[in-house]
This record gives C-alpha cells, structure tokens and sequence, in this order.
C-alpha cells in the first residue's frame, strides 16, 4: 500500500530538489474531488463489497488512506521502499526491535535518546534479547563489540541525543553488514531534511515525528522507513500485529507539518548556530557539543553524512547549581523535553529526557548533570541571544556577587 509515488521531477525533467518534494505528496492520485490539503480519513472500519471480499481497506490498524498518504510521502523523502507511521518514536523503535528474536544480540551507542536506553537495558532482555552499548565514536570498540551470528541489529544516533556526537555511519554500516546485522539508524534530530540513513546504508531509517515532521509540539509519532521489500514485509507484519499505529488525524498533522518542515528546519538552524556560537564564547561555559561550531571533533565528518549541524546545542557549565539557574532564567525557552519544535527549549537531560538511565550508568556514559540542551525555534534570533544572555547573567551573579548583572526588561 504505502510506497513511493508522486511526482519526482520538475518540467524540464530535472529531479526536484527536498524543499520541493515536501510540498508535492501524492494526495490528489486517488481523491476523486483532487483536494489540494490531504483528506482525513476519521473512521476505524470500513464497508466491504462483500461479506467474502476485502476492499483496499478493512480497518484502521492494518491501514488507513490518510495514513497511506503520510507512509507514501515518507517513503519518497527518505529513499526507501516503504514507511510505516507509529503512534510515537519509541512505538515505532519498540517494533523495529522485535525484528530480533529470542537469542539474539542488540548493540546500540552509548550515548541515546533516554527512552530508548530504557526499553533496551528493562523491557528487551525479558524476551531473551541481549543488549551491550558501546562509545560508537570508536569504530574499533563497535568492531570488538559486534557478534557475529548473534548480533542481530545495530542501533545508532549521529548526532546522539544529548551530547551530539558524531559516529561514522558508513563504516558502521560496513561492520555491522559483515557479521549479517542490521542497521537503525535514529535519525530524530536530523530527520530526512538534513540526513538520510538509508543513503549512507542503513536498512532502518527511524524519526520521531514528535520532533521535526510535526513541529509544532502536538502531536507524537514514529516512522519507520526501510528500502529492502522483505524487510517492509515483515515489519508491515509487526505494525499491524502489535497494533502501535499512528491514528489518522494524527498523521494528518504530520503531512502538514511536513509541508514547513524543510523551512522550519532551516531556520532552526541557523538559530541554533547563532546561539552555539555566543556560548562557545561565553566565560560561564565549559564546553559546547554542536557539529557547526569548528572545534567540534566529528565537525568533517558529520557533513559528509548530513547537510546542516541541526538545531539542537547542548554545553556544560561544571556546575549543576550554575546550569539549574541557566535553565530557569532563560524565559523565552519552554523547560520542556522534546525537541524540533517552532518554541524554543531547554532542559537539563539528566533530570528530564534521559532521567530513566540510573545515575551511575549516566555517570558510566560520561553524561554530566549540568549538561544542558537547546532545541533551537524559529524566534528571532537576537531575543533568543538576549534572552540566553540575561539567565547567564543571572548565573554569574551566583559564582561572582559582585558582577553587574543585566535585568532584561
Ligand atoms: C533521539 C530520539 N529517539 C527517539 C525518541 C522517542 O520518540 P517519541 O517521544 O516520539 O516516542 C526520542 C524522544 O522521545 C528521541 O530524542
Ligand atoms: N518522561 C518522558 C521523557 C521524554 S523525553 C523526549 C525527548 N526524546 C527528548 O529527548 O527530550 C519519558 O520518560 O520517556
């Protein structure tokens, strides 16, 4: 049902470039009305033929016209075969991992999303799925950690979520290849605008749609896209099976978040790199992880495989009272998990998104508790600086009550 369709090319036959396509899904192939918005297909079931024969839909767990709309315009953004929507990131990441059976082996980076590390170290080895992280920046460590014959799927963030790291993506996918393991790759902080796993090898690519496809912190989902059709087959098996589908209105929000995204995504961005740079600047912080500032180690490498840094920022202060002050001074920033939103965020992971991994295993990963992360909105970017200059400020009267503090108005 849900493979790639549309138009793929502009009038003189060259191919169109993302911010086109985003614009252009297929939703007028089959409405007999060609409604220029996708039609929201609210209904559980639907009336068959026949008490014998199926129609192209029986009912909304196994498959939905406006949810066919969204996994067919997913599909063409990612370069796969066939997406499938779930009803959140760690929905859809919770099926891809029952592609492994009993026996068999998970290993995944050291430094995920916190939800993820929760479902891998508390919820997979109940079912006899063995589960190892590794600092998969070292390509020899991720080598070393890989068993053949029983590591079954490989699990990968580039940038990781929270510390942005960079990992070679291609060379993992090389590693994992050669000892028969298959290759995820959460791809929630670039999304297809800026990277596209399936390119650079991967046969998993997974969003969160809660991020950047839907963009505007309403809604929660997961995609799933993969290019090999056997794989499409199974995992079409699992969605409907487990029944963790993303429900039409749902996906309807996606594909119209989807038509800003590449817009939103860009002005995220650029945002965020502003923001990257007055911190790396700024006397209060120690250290800045984000792959658009030139110091950053994975800096080459991040844009052989992705198109822009993103708009996620995170940096440390060394001290968590500092960085506490920092989060709640700043005003313009919802103290919100989640990310890729129009709204600008901040959070300290440790206390928030990744507040599910034991602190000694945190401590293990080197994920400090005064870390801090940004998502970066579409404000402008001056209030933005402004803003986040006023809580540094309110910060360095902490350590130095003698300093001049700025009271924004
Ligand atoms: C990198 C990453 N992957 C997956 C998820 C899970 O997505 P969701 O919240 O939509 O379940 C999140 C955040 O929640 C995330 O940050
Ligand atoms: N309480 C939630 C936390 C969700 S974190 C969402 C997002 N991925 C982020 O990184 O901010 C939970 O326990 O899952």
């Amino acid at each position: 049902m849900a493979s790639a369709g549309g138009p793929q090319s502009n009038g003189s036959g060259r191919p169109l470039r993302f911010a086109t396509r985003i614009l252009h899904p297929d939703v007028s192939g089959t409405d007999p009305y060609k409604a220029v918005a996708p039609p929201l297909y609210q209904t559980a079931t639907f009336d068959q033929p026949s008490a014998t024969e199926c129609g192209p839909y029986d009912y909304t767990r196994s498959g939905n016209p406006t949810r066919t709309l969204l996994e067919e315009q997913m599909a063409r953004l990612e370069g796969g075969c066939r997406s499938f929507a779930f009803a959140s990131g760690m929905a859809a990441i919770s099926v891809a991992c029952q592609l492994v059976k009993s026996g068999g082996h998970i290993l995944a980076g050291d430094d995920i999303y916190g939800g993820t590390s929760r479902l891998l170290a508390n919820v997979l080895p109940a079912g006899g799925v063995e589960v190892t992280n590794v600092d998969a920046t070292d390509l020899v460590a991720v080598a070393a950690s890989i068993r053949p014959g029983q590591t079954k799927m490989v699990m990968l963030e580039s940038p990781t979520n929270p510390r942005m790291q960079i990992l070679d993506i291609r060379k993992i996918v090389e590693l994992a290849h050669e000892a028969g393991a298959l290759v995820l790759v959460d791809n929630s902080i670039m999304a297809p605008t800026f990277c596209q796993p399936l390119e650079l090898g991967a046969d998993i690519s997974m969003t969160s749609a809660t991020k950047f496809i839907a963009g505007h912190s309403d809604v929660t989902g997961g995609i799933l896209t993969v290019k090999d059709k056997d794989l499409a087959d199974r995992i079409y098996f699992l969605q409907n099976a487990v029944g963790s589908i993303l429900g039409p209105f749902d996906c309807w929000l996606c594909l119209r978040g989807l038509k800003t995204m590449a817009l939103r995504m860009e002005r995220q961005a650029d945002n965020a790199s502003r923001m990257a740079q007055f911190l790396d600047n700024h006397k209060l912080v120690k250290k800045v992880n984000y792959a658009g500032l030139p110091n950053h180690k994975g800096r080459d490498l991040h844009f052989s495989q992705a198109s822009s840094a993103g708009s996620l920022v995170s940096f440390t202060t060394g001290n968590l009272e500092l960085s506490k002050v920092i989060v709640e001074g700043a005003k313009l920033f919802k103290i919100a998990v989640s990310f890729g939103s129009v709204i600008s965020s901040i959070s300290l992971p440790c206390f928030m998104s990744h507040a599910s991994v034991p602190a000694e295993v945190r401590a293990e990963r080197g994920l400090p508790d005064d870390l801090i992360r940004i998502s970066a909105g579409i404000e402008d970017v001056e209030d933005l600086i402004a803003d986040l200059s006023s809580a540094m400020d309110k910060a360095e009267a902490l350590v130095n009550p003698d300093s001049k503090q700025t009271v924004s108005p």
